[in-house]
């Protein structure tokens, strides 16, 4: 069954503003990278996703229900991080996440139980009974998924959870993220502007912009080999690619690599006898993939992060 399908989704905000335009999506369950720049549609989706918004045309259904029309069934399964603080500073993560259990439908010790859980798992356990007010970001980051994760939801919906975070604290944040989608078999949409960072952790990833679909596949279906060979040697990079070039095989350098064209088969071969022939250490001899970003490349907004 799809985690997530679309037929022609579209979203106009009083008729003016089209966030989503025609939006057609299936998607199985895994780790799912929605990325799109700044105003591209992300929050508009989760939140028809969440049955908060109801879209101006088209189906959307999650986990085989349809959120416009059951809306209890689909917040039941689905935990929400939306994008924008609105944390109470007075009151600690343990009472709030507590709370949001409850209004849940847990009972009180099962959420305080849960709550508890949930807390430990995104690592402010020790922390829980502080108040929010104090936290850093990133604490506060941590209580928003603990809160999305509280009533056990078989899927989570993420609206940039790196927000505001330096890089060790994304570097983080995603790891968690990850974590929680492939040790606690929970589904997970992860929503970014940073095509770099939603890459390393998901498995799908769909591509919006301006509304509209750019791309929705597997990432490992966007990552297909190219046609370009990636040699290092520990030493003589320069001397290798004199010798290839005398032998018509033009390679060019990008670090302490060199790439060399794979024009057939018998590349391979000639590259591996050049390196015997020089004697040098070879230290990676593969065909390269390509990376993400280049399949946007007419997508400049879409930021690869470097981080
Ligand atoms: N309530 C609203 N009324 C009018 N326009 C809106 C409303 N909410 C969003 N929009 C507009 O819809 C478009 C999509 O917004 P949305 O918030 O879904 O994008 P996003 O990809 O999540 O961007 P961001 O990361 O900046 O939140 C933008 O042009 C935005 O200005």
């Amino acid at each position: 069954m799809s985690l997530i399908a679309t037929e022609s989704l579209t979203k106009t905000y009083g008729g003016k503003v089209t966030a989503l335009a025609d939006l057609t999506v299936d998607v199985e369950p895994g780790v799912i990278g929605l990325v799109g720049a700044n105003g591209a549609g992300k929050s508009t989706l989760l939140k028809i996703l969440l049955g908060l918004l109801a879209p101006t045309a088209g189906t959307v259904s999650v986990l085989g229900i349809d959120p416009t029309r059951d809306t209890d069934a689909v917040r039941a399964r689905v935990g929400y991080m939306p994008e924008h603080d609105s944390l109470p500073p007075d009151v600690s993560a343990a009472e709030f996440v507590t709370h949001l259990g409850r209004m849940s439908g847990l009972p009180r010790t099962a959420a305080r139980e849960r709550a508890s859980e949930a807390l430990r798992h995104v690592g402010l356990y020790e922390e829980r009974y502080r108040q929010i007010g104090g936290y850093s970001t990133g604490m506060k980051q941590r209580v928003k998924l603990a809160q999305a994760l509280v009533h056990d939801p078989d899927l989570l919906l993420l609206d940039e959870p790196t927000n505001g975070l330096d890089p060790a604290g994304r570097d983080a944040m995603l790891a968690l993220v990850h974590r929680i989608g492939t040790e606690f078999g929970i589904s997970v949409v992860v929503c970014s502007h940073l095509l770099g960072e939603v890459e390393r952790i998901c498995d799908q990833l769909i591509a919006i912009d301006g509304g509209r679909l750019l791309r929705a596949d597997r990432i490992s279906s966007m990552t297909t080999a190219s046609d370009v060979l990636a040699v290092e040697v520990s030493e003589g990079t320069d001397a290798l690619a004199a010798h290839l070039a005398g032998l018509g095989l033009e390679a060019s350098r990008d670090g302490r690599l060199l790439l060399v064209p794979l024009a057939d088969d018998a590349a391979y071969d000639r590259i591996l006898r050049a390196v015997a022939e020089l004697d040098l250490p070879l230290h990676r001899l593969e065909q390269r993939r390509h990376r993400v970003a280049e399949l946007f490349a007419t997508a400049p907004a879409l930021e690869a992060a470097d981080v």
